[in-house]
């Protein structure tokens, strides 16, 4: 079953938007990855952020990817698609597989690990390796110890996720255990793009990351 990879660059700073507006300026600060993650739009409204998402995604050459929806990821062609634990087992996997979209998969636990890898995705995601900003979770923070300790059992690139910020990043980028680091507040100043925190957030992966 095994999705294609996202290539051979590190997955790097994967910053997570809620609008198609912050890819732009993300983007022309260098980011090579990223995710449009709504949860407050439906219809035509949301599919025509998802429209312009790629449209911006591909000007760049950028890997995007979508969040939850699936079905609209493989109509437009999106580089690629994030799905949860829940979704995943809902989705119909086979028909991404067959569009030749990207898969990337939340894991929380080894158990949740285990499950993702049977779909041999594109990536792995695993967190909150902090206490997550953006999202309540009732996972507890898996830390950087057992972040680079489960990453040492998993053969596809890992994504780390869950309060980063240009504070914590180094201590995340030097287990050398994610190809991907990924956030949402982090490359914000309030709800707006901080192009001074994402260049700061990118020159630290570049500087310790793998
Ligand atoms: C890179 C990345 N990792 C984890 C998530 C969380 O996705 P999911 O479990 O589908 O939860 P929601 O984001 O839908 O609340 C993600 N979006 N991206
Ligand atoms: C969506 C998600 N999945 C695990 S933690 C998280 C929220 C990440 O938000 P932040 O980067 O602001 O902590
Ligand atoms: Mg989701």
């Amino acid at each position: 079953m095994r999705f294609p990879d996202c290539g051979d660059r590190p997955i790097g700073i994967y910053p997570v938007v809620d609008r198609t507006e912050k890819l732009r300026p993300l983007y022309e600060c260098g980011i090579t990855t990223a995710q449009l993650r709504i949860k407050d739009m439906q219809g035509m409204e949301l599919e025509n952020e998802i429209v312009e998402a790629i449209k911006v995604s591909r000007e760049f050459d950028v890997r995007f990817f979508v969040n939850d929806y699936w079905e609209l990821a493989v109509k437009h062609q999106a580089y690629g698609i994030h799905l949860g634990q829940e979704d995943i087992q809902e989705a119909d996997v086979q028909a991404i597989l067959d569009a030749g979209i990207r898969l990337g998969i939340s894991t929380h636990t080894p158990k949740e690990i285990d499950i993702a890898l049977g779909f041999e995705p594109s990536y792995l995601a695993i967190g909150p390796v902090f206490e997550p900003i953006s999202k309540e979770l009732t996972y507890d923070p898996v830390g950087i110890d057992l972040l680079k300790r489960w990453a040492e059992h998993v053969e596809y690139p890992v994504v780390a996720i869950g309060g980063i910020t240009i504070d914590n990043i180094k201590e995340v980028a030097q287990t050398k255990a994610a190809s991907g680091i990924a956030m949402i507040s982090g490359v914000l100043e309030g709800n707006n793009v901080s192009k001074e925190k994402t260049g700061a957030l990118i020159g630290v992966f570049e500087a310790y990351g793998i």
